[in-house]
């Protein structure tokens, strides 16, 4: 939904970033005119929009037509008009200083007094930017990421003169474009998360130069081991290894000799073809990855630790300086990074104080800035406060636990709305997200609640299923971890439902069929592909598939590792109903309706005689069903349902 104090967007710069700024502003309502200095570039800038909002369309991942997203989108190469109405102007233009400069002077001369001036810069200081305007408080950084079409996370930096206003505002126009924005409080060189980021890459750098590792080995650790989506090596070569350089470089810090080396020789990764991996051959490896070779066999002897300190003391610093909170850090990491978790969680996990002594390992050994234990970290280990397992790090546990991966909310009818929140690896669950669905059902208070609806963030996913890139990280047992999860859904004493919205997969449907009710956007997958990993189900599946649909098609499924739209799922039975997508939300609130206004002693007893009753021989069944029957003769509500039938009006349930 679009904000009232915004109208029309003015993006300026038709490249990479700038045209797919123009994209997510146009899907999101607004009026946009995307500038660039020439008609060839803001062709092309255009050209690539209606290209991917096509796509966007045909994939039904944009709720209107492509024709009527483009038609919101002016082009010009004049910079004057394009922002002499823009209540939101955002500047794409080349990472140069002087070109930024120039650019927002004009923007000054030109745009209405009330417009909020964003740079969209990833390296450079948007209060040095700001100082080109006679209002650096309304001069803000919107930090998209590449691609922004696909990329959620958009950090919302504050230079030294923005006034709280219109941080606020550039936040919320960020939220308005379904964009997860972070609140970055000071202008620090690589913001949230290149401050982070970056020794993922540097410090397999340093120790490369050192011979303390090889390529292979380190990437592969760090993908098999840590569950990271590319290794440092890997991911250098994809960004392009002058980008990391420049960084450092730009902040006079020290660059790792192999990095140098390779940038001397122009080596710079996927790009030039060369980088440290080759990418010409295309010989042995993945296929997905040209010349990037290593494999599960190459991981194990690779200092994590050494790497994760230094990003979790980079995080302590932006905590300990008021950059930026935890939550804010780790949503940029798992964003922005694709991190399997934050670096603050990280930390909390493997303790801080595990963390402080390696800092000062490392540093009495090289004697290197970047091993100087931040002052926070410092503190936080002198206080007790060493993670999760003292009850305190960078997060409390003790009195109100965070939830990292679930977004809830009791509403005043009693319906908790759970959604699995960890969108950019489609809702799958990882460890703690199983812990903290079981944490969320055993700790609410159960009289407070009428019904439970799961979702999934966003609209690709209920859930992918569990997080497979733990599998080959965690111990075996572990992964049996779903089960327990499940049966505390199973057996939780209020009607349970899965609102189920794009892939519900693995574990995904495992948690479905742990809920009372299920019920699909067609469109929709359902499935259980674990057979292509090696695997069986291990949530549950494969008993209660067999329940729901019968020994054949439970085999089938299972077996074939079949993944099933949803209209079919709702015939096999798996779904309740299967509902086009302009019903489904009514059709939820109609079920959850039910629910809420129903009698809550009477729908436990249910529930509870229907699933024990599964178990046992159809006599002592029965026999459950009398003594529950019996039982409900003596409650309020009974009383309150047959008067309300002889009073021809709705029964008002109290659950005595
Ligand atoms: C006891 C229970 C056991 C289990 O549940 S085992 C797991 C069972 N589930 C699966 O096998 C499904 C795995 N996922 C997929 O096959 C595909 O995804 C989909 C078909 C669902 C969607 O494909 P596409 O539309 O191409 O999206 P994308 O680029 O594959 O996914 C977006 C990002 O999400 C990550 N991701 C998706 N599913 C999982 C998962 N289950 N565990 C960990 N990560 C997952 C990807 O890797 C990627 O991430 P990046 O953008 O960093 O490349």
């Amino acid at each position: 939904m679009t904000i009232d104090t915004v109208r029309r967007v003015a993006v300026l710069g038709a490249g990479s970033m700038g045209h797919g700024i123009a994209e997510v502003a146009a899907i999101g309502g607004y009026e946009v005119t995307m500038r660039d200095i020439e008609t060839d570039l803001v062709q092309d800038g255009y050209e690539n929009i209606e290209w991917s909002v096509g796509k966007l369309a045909e994939k039904g991942q944009i709720d209107e037509d492509a024709n009527a997203v483009l038609e919101r989108i002016e082009t010009t190469t004049d910079l004057a008009d394009a922002v002499s109405d823009a209540d939101l102007v955002i500047e794409a233009v080349p990472e140069q200083m002087d070109i930024k400069r120039d650019t927002f002077s004009t923007v000054d001369e030109h745009a209405p007094e009330h417009a909020i001036l964003a740079s969209n810069t990833s390296s450079l200081s948007i209060s040095e930017i700001a100082t080109a305007t006679d209002r650096p408080e309304q001069v803000v950084g919107l930090h998209f990421f590449n691609p922004p079409v696909k990329m959620d996370l958009v950090e919302v930096i504050r230079g030294e003169a923005t006034s709280e206003e219109y941080a606020e505002r550039a936040y919320e126009w960020a939220e308005s474009v379904d964009k997860r924005p972070i609140h970055v409080h000071k202008d620090v060189h690589g913001f949230v998360v290149n401050t982070v980021l970056v020794p993922f890459m540097e410090e397999a750098a340093w120790m490369l130069s050192n011979d303390e590792t090889d390529v292979r080995t380190a990437d592969a650790t760090m993908v098999y081991e840590r569950g990271y989506p590319m290794g440092p090596f890997e991911l250098n070569d994809f960004g392009g290894i002058d980008i990391g350089y420049h960084f450092r470089d730009a902040s006079d810090q020290p660059v790792p000799p192999v990095v140098a080396e390779k940038v001397e020789n122009e080596h710079l990764g996927k790009k030039t073809g060369k980088g440290f991996y080759e990418y010409e051959s295309g010989e042995a490896g993945r296929d997905d990855a040209d010349g990037v070779d290593y494999g599960p066999t190459d991981a194990g002897d690779f200092d994590t630790l050494r790497t994760e300190a230094v990003m979790i003391n980079n995080a302590a610093w932006l905590v300990g300086n008021d950059v930026a909170t935890p939550e804010a850090i780790d949503i940029g990491l798992r964003l922005g990074g694709s991190f399997p978790e934050g670096m603050c969680r990280r930390g909390d996990r493997v303790g801080l104080d595990a963390v402080l002594e390696k800092l000062e390992e490392l540093h009495a050994e090289y004697g290197a800035d970047r091993y100087e234990p931040a002052e926070y970290l410092v503190e936080l280990v002198e206080e007790g406060h060493t993670g999760e397992d003292a009850g305190k790090g960078f997060y409390d546990y003790r009195t109100d636990p965070p939830y990292h991966y679930l977004d809830w909310e009791l509403t005043d009818e009693g319906v908790l709305d759970v959604t699995l929140d960890r969108q950019e690896r489609l809702n799958s669950m990882s460890e703690d997200m199983f812990a903290e669905i079981d944490r969320l059902l055993t700790d609410v208070d159960v009289d407070e609640v009428s019904c439970v609806v799961f979702s999934g963030a966003g609209d690709r996913a209920f859930s992918s299923g569990a997080d497979i890139t733990g599998f080959t990280a965690g111990e075996p047992v572990d992964i049996m971890d779903p089960d327990d999860v499940f049966t505390t859904v199973y057996e939780f004493d209020r009607p349970t439902v899965a609102k189920i919205d794009g892939f519900c997969l693995g574990a995904g449907i495992e948690l479905a069929l742990a809920c009372d009710i299920r019920i699909g956007k067609e469109g929709s997958t359902i499935g259980t592909p674990e057979t292509d990993l090696g695997l069986i189900p291990g949530g549950g599946a494969t008993q209660r598939l067999v329940r729901l649909v019968g020994e054949n098609r439970a085999k089938e499924m299972v077996f074939r590792g079949l993944k099933i739209g949803a209209e079919e799922a709702e015939e096999w039975g798996i779904l309740n109903h299967a509902v086009a997508d302009e019903e489904f939300e009514d059709v939820v609130d109609d079920v959850v309706s039910d629910l809420v206004t129903g009698p809550p002693v009477a729908l436990k007893a249910a529930k509870q005689v229907i699933n024990d009753g599964q178990e046992a021989s159809l006599e002592t069944a029965l026999e459950m069903e009398k003594q529950s029957f019996a039982l409900l003769t003596t409650t309020d509500d009974m009383y309150e349902g047959v008067t309300a039938f002889r009073e021809n009006r709705e029964p008002e349930f109290t659950g005595e």
